[in-house]
């Protein structure tokens, strides 16, 4: 009946034409029909039903292929959902309703319907932190929805009554099709029906209404920080049809822009814990426009307040043990309303007391996984604390600021920040790079933490060396196929090195805004105009007056090639076998090129070879070499190996495991660590 008043023009007719022809039809026959409009789908033609059944058989099989090369999540982390079952007409209401709500004059929102300090329901913003802070151009109106019991009596019934009336409908609406998800998500798991659902039945229902004013300068604010959604299933409605939302996918930001009537659904948090990881959360954020406003309605689901929380026995075998540890619904509440895990006695177990909290609020509340709670900017990742012990399924977002990285950098990798990476990360933005989640090491040497992306590819990262003295800074450097090349030996270093290139590229005209961007550091690193006066002509022996970082093989191979150029190959083959005696990975080329001035063809591979293989481990130990260092010496050789070919992944596993055997567990854990 709806899509009859809804619709116009040919469809409308189309949809009462049908029905009257059945009426008729049934009168024709002397039968007098009695009408339910019971919301059901309307029959079509067989054909058209046997070409639906067709095509979803053909994409339940595409599910389970991916499911089967373990990519279930990269084929449904999100979705837009249309003929979702949940009317146009109820739909439309709530925008109206919505789009009233906003307009509500500021002095009746703030009587009837703001946030308390210390709630989370009602209106608020995610306030501000600090100078640094991007800040989210947004408003949001939080309501806990179902349960019944849990809406708020003060604040329900101070709504718009249409809009209060179109929540109710909605709500139940959105339950139901959220329970369909899961009960969809069982088939193609094979698991048991209902033993993800039941912990649904009368799930903790949330829904944030968002509004985006358009902003002046767009590219300043984010509209929503990244994050991932504590929830299980996040429906999003894009209400005006106005684009903004993205997902990340390897790092870079992808537009999911509105379809007619579509919802998009995100998988959260408790999803990835109740499935054991088959179904990832998805790292996603809102932009916003100068032009248009933008609102969106998003629903969370979660799990019901008594059951537990943890993945699923039938997804845990010998093979795929446990990645999350199991507590309590009430605990994971506690956890994401926590505000850095301080103060939580959630169980016996060793509990972490940080890494839960990316960026704290003002007010003191949480920020993590939005979806539980409200709409606030919500922190990126699962909570360390939430994974089983020595595993490595720690997430992080690729978030723009740099609070990512610094908890990465504490957390996974356990060192210390460096202290002026925020006005690095800042500078490497106004240079056009775009920033990258700390954790999107895929394909990369394990040892890196990426920073930013150019636009050519090139990506700028800190080394995390496995084996670093403590109290070594971290050197920042290019990532390349082979290895890393050194920038700097520390971040601001690199900022000065950004300093002095921007001083002699007069035509940069994002030069002031680097020199502002590094503040007083800025000043203190350097003075525009320096270069000029050093009256040296090359900005890189300028900028060497500092030594290179111990460790690094370029120079020497530098030497090599300069030695070789100028005819003196005896002396360049003993600076390249120098240089061959570092890590290959800081050769800065392929091995090949270094190796032939050092005329050694493949004996150096296969004598490393024979170093990583049982036998000659055995051998080293036997000579007295210490348990531990063969199997660090053992780590370094199959680092050197992956350089040549630059197969980093396939070599990561065991790398980790040698330097749990040696007793490094946090670097093994760093090592290992992807998004
Ligand atoms: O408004 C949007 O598009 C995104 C909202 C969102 O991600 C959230 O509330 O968790
Ligand atoms: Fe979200």
């Amino acid at each position: 009946m709806e899509l009859c008043l809804n619709s116009d023009g040919e469809k409308k007719l189309r949809y009462i034409d049908y029905f009257m022809h059945r009426i008729n039809l049934l009168r024709h026959h002397k039968i007098t029909p009695v009408v339910v409009f019971d919301g059901g789908n309307v029959p079509c033609k067989s054909t058209t039903e046997q070409d639906r059944h067709r095509r979803r058989i053909s994409n339940r099989e595409i599910a389970m292929a991916k499911l089967k090369e373990g990519n279930v999540s990269a084929a449904t982390e999100f979705f837009q959902l249309v003929n979702h079952g949940v009317s146009n007409c109820l739909v439309e209401k709530i925008k109206e309703g919505v789009e009233e709500l906003y307009k509500l004059p500021i002095e009746e929102k703030r009587k009837k319907l703001w946030r308390n300090p210390g709630e989370k329901e009602g209106f608020g913003d995610s306030g501000v932190l600090s100078d640094e802070q991007i800040l989210d151009w947004n408003d949001e109106f939080f309501l806990f929805t179902l349960p019944v019991a849990l809406r708020n009596p003060h604040l329900f019934p101070n709504l718009p009554l249409p809009l209060s009336e179109s929540l109710k409908i909605y709500s139940v609406e959105l339950a139901k099709l959220a329970m369909m998800l899961i009960s969809q998500m069982e088939k193609i798991l094979g698991i048991k029906s209902k033993e993800i659902s039941k912990l649904f039945e009368d799930g903790i229902q949330g829904m944030c209404l968002h509004y985006y004013p358009p902003c002046p300068q767009p590219d300043q604010v984010s509209g929503l920080a990244p994050h991932s959604d504590a929830a299980a299933i996040t429906i999003l409605y894009q209400l005006n049809q106005v684009d903004g939302f993205q997902v990340n996918k390897d790092g870079m930001w992808i537009p999911v822009n509105p379809l007619p009537n579509a919802f998009l659904v995100n998988l959260g948090d408790q999803l990835e814990i109740i499935t054991n990881g088959i179904y990832l959360s998805n790292i996603h954020r809102a932009v916003v426009n100068s032009a248009k406003e933008r609102m969106s309605i998003v629903t969370f689901l979660n799990a019901n307040e008594d059951c537990d929380i943890g993945p699923i026995q039938s997804l845990v075998t010998q093979q795929n043990p446990a990645l999350y540890k199991t507590m309590t619904s009430k605990e994971y509440i506690k956890l994401m309303f926590s505000l850095n895990g301080e103060d939580i006695n959630i169980s016996e177990d060793s509990w972490v007391a940080h890494g839960i909290l990316l960026c704290p609020k003002p007010n003191g509340e949480p920020q993590i996984g939005g979806g539980l709670v409200y709409g606030a900017p919500r922190a990126t990742a699962l909570p360390k604390l939430l994974f089983s012990h020595g595993r490595n399924r720690l997430r992080c977002s690729a978030s723009s600021s740099s609070t990512d990285h610094v908890s990465f950098i504490k957390d996974v990798a356990t060192s210390k920040p460096p202290q002026n990476l925020s006005q690095l990360m800042k500078m490497l933005k106004i240079r056009g790079d775009t920033i990258m989640s700390p954790g999107a090491k895929q394909g990369l040497i394990p040892i890196v933490i990426p920073l930013a992306r150019n636009n050519s590819g090139a990506i700028t990262a800190l080394l995390r060396w496995p084996t670093a003295p403590p109290g070594m800074e971290m050197p920042v450097v290019e990532v390349r196929k082979h290895g890393v090349w050194l920038l700097a030996k520390n971040v601001d270093q690199l900022i000065h090195r950004i300093l002095v290139e921007a001083d002699t590229e007069n035509s940069s005209e994002n030069s002031d805004e680097l020199f502002h961007a590094s503040g007083d550091l800025g000043e203190k690193l350097y003075t525009k105009g320096d270069f000029a006066k050093s009256q040296i002509s090359n900005l890189d022996v300028y900028l060497l007056k500092q030594e290179h970082f111990p460790g690094f093989a370029r120079p020497f191979v530098f030497n090599a090639e300069v030695l070789l150029k100028v005819g003196r190959t005896s002396e360049a083959k003993d600076a390249a076998r120098g240089a061959l005696k570092s890590p290959w990975w800081t050769l800065g080329c392929k091995y090949e090129e270094v190796a032939n001035i050092a005329q050694w063809d493949d004996e150096q591979i296969e004598y490393f070879k024979e170093k990583v293989s049982e036998e000659g481990k055995q051998e080293d130990l036997k000579k007295g070499k210490a348990p531990a260092q063969v199997v660090l010496d053992e780590a370094a050789f199959l680092l050197d190996l992956a350089s040549v070919d630059g197969t980093w992944d396939e070599c990561v596993e065991r790398i980790a495991e040698c330097y749990k055997e040696a007793g490094l567990n946090d670097v093994a854990t760093f090592i290992q660590y992807t998004d």
